[in-house]
């Protein structure tokens, strides 16, 4: 995602009420607990004032420090009580916000992630959504209860004395002007902040996802001093961002330092001409005072919006890719389900408006049931044939087709639940053994697991395992051979009794032991079920029903193994070279 992609939205506070508005009333109590710790607060001089009475004309004063000392406990407790309220409705927006993230993430379509950053995205679910945290309990809280204060504080001074309120109000303008300059460039710093956060996230991602590759490249010393460049980037903006609501909380005080001076003068001077009282004047100026902390609290909260704005524009910019619609998760199919049929008609497609076509007019059909094998160059497209079968994209014209049915008109849930997709690295996710098999179908009977693990010759390897299923696997299968990852990855397909099943080969070369097993693995499930091959070794061709040959976008001949070599020059010269051996 590029950082700087701007796509028009909603404003930011209408999405930040959007996030708050399910814990209003939690967020209401939070407010109102707050609001009454300071009632308690502002009640104490009051009975102080009384003791102080009561002590200087000799009367009881138990019922003040009675009074004082419930004040004191009630203040404490409310205190607590509201920050509690607050910090937890806080941690439910996060969570709110965390929860909708991470469900659109998964829903994403496969075109918006070629585009991203999966770091990027990473850090747009754990470091922005913490921000939200403080903007709700700060900002929203501070702004109610520092705004509601401010307004009454101001219709009390308007009732003392107008002349001298508009004196006042005309101060706060002029902070109010130069707070219009800062606070725009605390949400760029802010913003700039994260988004070096993020690409902070995304290098990492790329680093700890091929360590081997950067430590045998010799990378360590260039990619520490790119992760560097991004923490010290991320440190340059916050501190800026720091900077600016420094001095946005200083203009505040300041502000409120020469309204204190200029209403001296300017009350002083009414006094003079009696057009004011001097009660007036310090009524007024204890007011001019208690301004002063309900301003800083509405400046904090806007500053403190800021960070939090910036956050959820980042949050929006994710929550504004493409994504496949909700839906929920489709039956598998019953054992014994009939095996399904695929055509691809004159297919035109390409990955993006501005790279060129990848599938020039293919068309093939594949009958129910069998191996079909996909031989061709690399970069032919037979990869992208798997995409579209599993739409992950959608071609640009021409038909695809699953038992007759245009893929378009399928349910995804169900297309998906019809087909069994090992990819060419076979990825294996960390977890257990157990975990990585039943990821497609968690419900999957212990027998047909077993079953499963004798089919896929992967019982030895379980056999051998002191922990059995529940070996862990390491971090993307790392304690695992490639050929053993590869097996796992059928496995997992199978235990979904795909209705298709597509494998994509994977091209590094296999011992003997473990071709033949996949070999044998493979025919075994095609006696049952569709199967398609993007083949990589002789072994798999020669016992394909049918070989569909593509070169360039193109399907340039179907045939048998032996049809092939004798009728097509690039097949026999891919059987002599690639294969590296002829017929069998
Ligand atoms: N996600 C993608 N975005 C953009 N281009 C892509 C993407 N995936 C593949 N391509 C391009 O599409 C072309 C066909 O790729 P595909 O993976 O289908 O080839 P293939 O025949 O399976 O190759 P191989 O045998 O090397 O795996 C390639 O030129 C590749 O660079």
């Amino acid at each position: 995602m590029g950082t700087t992609e701007t796509t028009p939205g909603p404003p930011t506070w209408r999405l930040l009420l959007d996030y708050v508005r399910p814990h209003r009333w939690t967020l209401l109590a939070g407010a109102l607990l707050s609001l009454l710790t300071g009632v308690t607060g502002l009640l104490l001089p009051l009975v102080a004032r009384e003791l102080i009475e009561d002590l200087s004309h000799d009367r009881t004063i138990t019922w003040a420090l009675v009074a004082m000392s419930g004040l004191v406990i009630a203040n404490a407790a409310i205190g607590g009580l509201g920050s509690y309220v607050l910090r937890r409705t806080a941690e439910s927006v996060v969570l709110g916000a965390r929860r909708s993230l991470s469900s659109y993430l998964l829903r994403l379509r496969i075109t918006a992630v070629d585009r991203t950053e999966p770091g990027d995205l990473m850090a747009r679910i754990t470091s922005d959504t913490t921000l939200l945290r403080e903007v709700t309990t700060d900002s929203l809280v501070g702004l109610g209860t520092g705004g509601l204060t401010l307004v009454a504080t101001v219709v009390l001074m308007a009732l003392v004395d107008p002349v001298l309120l508009g004196v006042t109000l005309a101060v706060i303008l002029a902070a109010g002007t130069v707070l219009g300059v800062i606070v725009p460039r605390i949400n760029r710093a802010s913003r700039q902040a994260q988004d070096a956060v993020g690409v902070m996230g995304a290098s990492l991602e790329r680093i700890l996802g091929a360590l081997r590759t950067v430590k045998a490249s010799g990378a360590e010393h260039r990619e520490e001093r790119t992760l560097h460049a991004a923490a010290e980037e991320s440190w340059r903006q916050s501190v800026r961002a720091a900077k600016w609501s420094a001095a946005a909380g200083n203009t505040a005080g300041l502000a409120m330092q020469i309204a204190f001076i200029t209403v001296l003068a300017a009350g002083g001077a009414r006094v003079a001409t009696g057009a004011i009282g001097v009660g007036t004047l310090v009524a007024f100026l204890l007011y001019v005072f208690y301004l002063m902390s309900p301003i800083q609290q509405v400046v904090g909260a806007i500053t403190q919006y800021q960070t939090g704005a910036a956050a959820l524009a980042r949050i929006q910019e994710a929550l504004r890719l493409p994504a496949e619609p909700a839906a929920p998760a489709a039956p598998l199919p019953a054992a014994g389900a009939e095996p399904a049929a695929v055509a691809f008609t004159d297919v035109r497609f390409r990955y993006a408006d501005d790279l060129p076509y990848v599938h020039h007019g293919v068309s093939f059909e594949v009958p129910a049931r069998g191996l079909t094998a996909f031989v061709g160059p690399s970069g032919a497209g037979k990869t992208t044939v798997f995409s579209l079968i599993e739409r992950f994209y959608d071609p640009e014209s021409g038909v695809v087709t699953l038992d007759g049915r245009d893929l378009a008109e399928w349910e995804l849930p169900q297309l998906r639940s019809a087909i069994g997709y090992v990819e060419q690295d076979a990825p294996v996710l960390s977890g257990s053994l157990r975990e990585n098999l039943l990821l497609g179908n968690p419900d999957a009977a212990e027998d047909a697991v077993t079953r499963v693990l004798k089919t896929t010759r992967l019982d030895g390897l379980v056999a051998r395992l002191p922990a059995g299923l529940e070996t862990l696997v390491g971090h993307r299968g790392t304690k695992l051979s490639g050929g053993e990852r590869q097996r796992v990855a059928i496995a997992r397909a199978l235990l979904r009794r795909p209705r298709l099943l597509l494998l994509d080969e994977a091209t590094s070369q296999l011992d003997a032991v473990n071709e033949a097993a996949l070999r044998d693995t493979v025919a075994d499930v095609a006696r049952t079920t569709t199967v398609l091959v993007v083949a990589h070794r002789l072994s798999t061709v020669t016992t394909a029903d049918r070989i569909v040959v593509m070169d360039a976008g193109r399907v340039r001949a179907v045939g048998t193994h032996r049809e092939l070599v004798a009728g097509d020059p690039l097949y026999a010269e891919l059987a002599a070279t690639q294969f590296l051996a002829t017929a069998e």
